[in-house]
């Protein structure tokens, strides 16, 4: 893939440059002061909410496409998915056009693949059941969401699919976050301890034995920011990095 040299002389893709200026414009990527789901601070949101114009949704779906077919095609032991699952909420809309790209690049290896996400309450009627689209049993299912940070979100969506009976067979985010998991200390008291702990990607990767990916990680953010960002937000990511970032 071709390269773009950023100002600090990093080099990355220039398709996660891209994909990340289309981030920083639409304020998917936000600076200030957020806290995440598993409790922490971050100085930093990603928001793929804020991609709802028909332009992001193709900016951000074409991002994922590309890196799905790459990550397919460098880990041939992935068995060929037969659906890609969106987690509730957000992941629903990235599943959905994600497949379109792909089928538009590849229609004869995407045209029988299927989407389907969860409902996050079951519905107990009509069709009842939590699962929209294909059902997963006996299927393989690579899980596309936004971003992992604690893993929460992962774990809960890795048993659904199996007590659907179906096998997560990858998993791909557009953000890695790259920061630890909180240790006991963190979640009774909301203080790290300082410990080195693995990334939740990193332990999805060695418990499950799931493939991973990302579109982008904060090291990309960083590098992207380097040239065009506010000073104070970058030193803000540079010290999360810091305190956070997960050993493997
Ligand atoms: O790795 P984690 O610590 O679980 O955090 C990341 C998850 O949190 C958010 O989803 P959320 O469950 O808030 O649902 P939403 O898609 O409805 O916003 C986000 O979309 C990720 O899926
Ligand atoms: O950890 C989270 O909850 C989280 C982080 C982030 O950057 N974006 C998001 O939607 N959730």
């Amino acid at each position: 893939m071709a390269t773009s040299t950023q100002p600090t002389g990093s080099s990355i893709p220039a398709f996660k440059t891209a994909f990340l200026e289309s981030c920083l414009s639409a304020n998917v990527l936000t600076f200030g002061t957020f806290t995440l789901k598993s409790g922490r601070k971050s100085p930093y949101f990603f928001n793929a909410g804020s991609f709802h114009t028909s332009a992001l949704l193709s900016a951000i779906s074409t991002a994922y496409a590309h890196t799905i077919i790459s990550f397919l095609a460098s880990n041939p032991s992935i068995p060929k998915p037969d659906i890609l699952f969106g987690p509730a909420y957000k992941g629903i809309p990235i599943a959905c056009s994600t497949l379109l790209e792909l089928y538009r690049l590849d229609p004869e290896t995407w045209s029988p693949v299927s989407y389907s996400f969860n409902r996050k309450e079951a519905k107990d009627h009509g069709e009842g059941g939590n699962i929209v689209g294909a059902g997963l049993k006996g299927k393989n299912v690579l899980v596309i969401d936004d971003v992992i940070t604690a893993g929460t979100a992962m774990r809960e969506t890795i048993n659904l699919v199996a007590k659907e009976g179906g096998k997560v067979v990858g998993l791909v985010v557009a953000l890695d976050r790259v920061e630890k998991m909180p240790g006991p200390r963190e979640k009774e008291e909301g203080v790290d301890d300082g410990e080195p702990r693995m990334s939740a990607i990193g332990q999805i990767r060695s418990e499950f034995g799931v493939p991973t990916a990302s579109i982008v990680t904060l090291d990309d953010l960083i590098a992207v920011l380097k040239g065009k960002g506010d000073e104070n937000d970058l030193k803000r990511l540079e010290e999360y990095r810091r305190r956070y970032l997960a050993s493997d």
